[in-house]
């Protein structure tokens, strides 16, 4: 697991940090971090792109640094008369050229370090900066973050800086997880100890790994958590296939199937139990229920009915959708019971009842402590909100997942490993991961489907053990 900290929270220890650190020395080190990367990428000449603060001091004494490895250093001044002194006056000493806007050799340059705006930032490129940024054609370095990307929500405002490496410090920022900062290298400068909590959480492997449920030598088919899956409708038989299927694939217990769709499901697992109504299904210990069922009033009993059995319930497509338009279908679910909602976009509005905004945690995080269940968020960033104020977020690794029956497998694996006994915020975290893999894999590169989404969890699966 690893963590991420807000503006605030990293402002704040950073000022615990500066009071013990001698002056300067925390800016070198973030700097000397800066230096390495760049000096990594080869580069022979490095202009830097400096801002009126911190972050500008960051790209002088990085400068300051490359002068010494021989590198042709030029700092080009956004704001001549608020450059970090020290920073500036080191540059100087090693030698590196200072010009103004006028004069910035940007095409000269093999790389580019962006040192306009860090954790400070507000609102996209200022005018004079984006006209140079327009100009690159090398690879840019970003310090801290992209210029012109909002550091705590992710949002670019465009213009802003497009960086292929990002080069961060003492720990990840939301911007690193929710927006594009090209590959994200991380300094230690020694901030850890005065961290708190982070505001975020990014899954690994190994916490995938930790949620899943395998067969040990005591299990049985019932013993490893058997997911129900009561999804498809005669318009819509595929979805339940795809549902069924995630499950089957995800976890080697039993899987019960029950809806209109069961001849089509059998035709495909027959290991699965199908029944044509949830009455008929028989105990399990999660429910996926919602894609392709339909909103009519037999699909809203079936919601209803599944809501008061006191499982565990992840809530896809339709059942989302019925969910807004019948809120009294709440009331049949005891409060203890875990609930995991996945909507997208269009189908949070629809349940929260305004649009998403440009602060996707923040939205998400409200919408799960109103409904006091789990909300995942879809997107290229999926972000899944516990009630209790606790935030996970996985970008993803590709957007090959983005076709149609993606978000039917998702939900079959979420029901799969709540079916496990995972706590239901990691479960649906540790889905949202694995399928990422899992389209990735089954792409390969190339145009895939949801069927083959599917069909790559186990390879996904093996991949973590
Ligand atoms: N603290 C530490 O220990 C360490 C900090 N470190 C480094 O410090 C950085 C934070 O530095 P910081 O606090 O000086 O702010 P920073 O982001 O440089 O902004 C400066 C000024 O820019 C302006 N501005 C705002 N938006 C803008 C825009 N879109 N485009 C252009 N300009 C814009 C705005 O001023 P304005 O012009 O609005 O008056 C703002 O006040 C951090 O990211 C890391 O790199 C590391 O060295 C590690 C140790
Ligand atoms: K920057």
């Amino acid at each position: 697991m690893r963590g991420v900290w807000t503006v605030e929270q990293v402002t704040a220890a950073e000022d615990r940090l500066l009071a013990r650190t001698p002056d300067g020395a925390l800016m070198r080190k973030a700097a000397f971090g800066v230096a390495l990367a760049a000096a990594r990428t080869g580069a022979r000449h490095v202009v830097l792109l400096v801002g009126a603060g911190n972050n500008g001091g960051d790209a002088l004494w990085a400068g300051a640094f490359l002068r010494r490895r021989g590198v042709r250093v030029t700092a080009v001044l956004l704001a001549p008369d608020r450059a970090h002194p020290a920073g500036l006056t080191a540059l100087r000493r090693a030698g590196g050229r200072v010009v103004g806007v006028d004069d910035a050799p940007i095409e000269q340059a093999d790389l580019v370090i962006d040192g306009i705006v860090g954790l400070q930032a507000r609102g996209g490129l200022r005018p004079d900066a984006a006209a140079l940024v327009d100009r690159v054609a090398s690879p840019i370095l970003a310090v801290d973050l992209p210029s012109g990307v909002d550091p705590d929500t992710g949002v670019v405002h465009e213009p802003a800086v497009r960086a292929d490496l990002t080069v961060t410090f003492g720990c990840l920022k939301p911007v690193h997880v929710l927006a594009d900062c090209g590959r994200v290298e991380l300094v230690d400068i020694g901030l850890g100890p005065e961290l708190p909590a982070p505001s975020l959480r990014v899954l690994e492997a190994a916490d995938v790994l930790a949620a899943w449920r395998f067969p040990g030598p005591k299990d049985d088919k019932y013993t490893q958590g058997v997911t129900g899956v009561a999804a498809g409708s005669s318009t819509y038989p595929g979805a339940a296939v795809l549902a069924t299927s995630a499950a089957v694939l995800a976890t080697s217990g039993m899987v019960r199937y029950a809806g209109s769709a069961a001849d089509e499901v059998r035709g495909v697992w027959p290991e699965v139990v199908a029944t044509g109504s949830v009455e008929d299904a028989g105990r399990v210990q999660a429910w996926v229920v919602g894609p392709g069922l339909g909103t009519g009033s037999s699909s809203v009993e079936v919601l209803r009915r599944l809501l008061g059995e006191g499982v565990p319930l992840c809530v896809d497509a339709d059942g989302i959708t019925m969910l807004a338009q019948h809120p009294d279908l709440w009331d049949a679910r005891d409060p203890e019971t875990p609930v995991v909602i996945t909507p997208h976009d269009r189908e949070f509005a629809r349940i929260a009842g305004h649009e998403v905004g440009d602060d996707r945690v923040a939205a998400t995080r409200g919408l799960a402590k109103r409904l006091n269940a789990v909300v995942l968020l879809k997107g290229n960033t999926t972000v899944i909100a516990d009630p209790d104020g606790r935030v996970i977020v996985n970008k993803a690794s590709s957007s090959w997942a983005a076709t149609a029956g993606s978000g039917d497998v998702l939900s079959g694996i979420i029901g799969a490993v709540l079916a496990g006994g995972a706590d239901p915020a990691t479960a649906a975290g540790a889905a949202a991961w694995l399928h990422d893999r899992a389209a990735t894999l089954a792409a390969d590169g190339v145009p895939t489907s949801a069927s083959r989404i599917a069909a790559a969890i186990p390879d996904a699966l093996r991949a973590i053990r």
